[in-house]
């Protein structure tokens, strides 16, 4: 492979008060002698869904896990609304986590308990909010994903694409300003991704924020991305509006957003 990797221009404007939402800064992490961010910068554009697309094992979900505080960098820093979210203290964080909503590959719910109570989990737990109300604000989530008729089904009960549904219901439970996605379209037909994705945009539309979605799917980045950036061997190689992206000169991007075998990409 005779690629120049170069670190993309990020430098996009914040929407609001001058300060990103979430900013990473020249941030490294190896796993033993395997170096997994190598320098990875990246300003997300708020109140935009950026889409976050690159190659498997390239640190999409080391990146994720970085800002949400559950892996520290070697070296380099995480921002969050302007914070460095290892210069402060763990209750800081704990609470700065609180503004996140993350939705994780499998929808992480707890098997156990029914989708109404798992939509329900984080209010309960982080807020006084009275039982009648939590009934109100999780039944009135639920229909935003059209999950109202399964409030009383188990986890195993529904199909895997209402269950990331009911994970996104939960998710956007506190009202989060920053979500992020961890592969929404892992393991759902091109159908039923398809329709994740519509409500992805339906609730970015209601309700704002600045959404991060990881994933393999060139459909998915298409349909939902106002931004995307492109990693590669831990670096950002990429960082643009999305049609920019799509329409890029740049070899390896355009080889990974066309999903072509032809181009700078090898198997390595
Ligand atoms: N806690 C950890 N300990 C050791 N190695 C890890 C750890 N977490 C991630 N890695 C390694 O870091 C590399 C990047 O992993 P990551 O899951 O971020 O890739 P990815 O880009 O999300 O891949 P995929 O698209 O296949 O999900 C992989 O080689 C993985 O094995």
């Amino acid at each position: 492979m005779s690629v120049e990797l170069e670190t993309a221009t990020t430098d996009q404007r914040p929407a609001g008060n001058g300060v990103h939402s979430m900013e990473v800064r020249d941030v490294h992490k190896s796993f033993g002698p395997f170096d997994v961010l190598t320098g990875l910068n990246l300003n997300f554009v708020d109140d935009a869904i950026t889409t976050i697309l690159g190659p498997s094992g390239t640190g999409k979900s080391v990146l994720i896990k970085h800002l949400v505080g559950l892996l520290e960098p070697d070296r380099g820093e995480v921002l969050i609304h302007g914070q460095n979210i290892w210069g402060i203290s763990k209750q800081e964080r704990y609470e700065l986590r609180k503004r996140f909503g993350v939705l994780f590959q499998d929808g992480a719910l707890f098997g156990s308990m029914n989708i109404f109570d798992n939509v329900a989990f984080p209010l309960r737990k982080h807020t006084d909010t009275s039982e009648s109300d939590i009934a109100d604000i999780v039944m009135d989530s639920l229909a935003e994903v059209g999950l109202e008729q399964a409030a009383s089904k188990l986890p195993s009960e529904i199909s895997g694409g209402m269950r990331k549904r009911a994970g996104f219901a939960r998710a956007l439970i506190l009202g989060p300003d920053i979500v992020l996605f961890d592969e929404p379209d892992s393991g759902l037909d091109p159908v039923r991704t398809s329709l994740l994705n519509d409500v992805i945009l339906d609730m970015h539309s209601r309700h704002k924020g600045t959404y991060l979605v990881v994933t393999h799917d060139i459909r998915t980045a298409r349909k939902v991305s106002d931004y995307v950036g492109v990693i590669w061997k831990g670096k950002a190689v990429h960082y643009g509006e999305a049609e920019a992206a799509f329409n890029s000169p740049d070899p390896f991007v355009r080889q990974f957003l066309s999903g072509e075998s032809a181009g700078p990409l090898g198997m390595d």
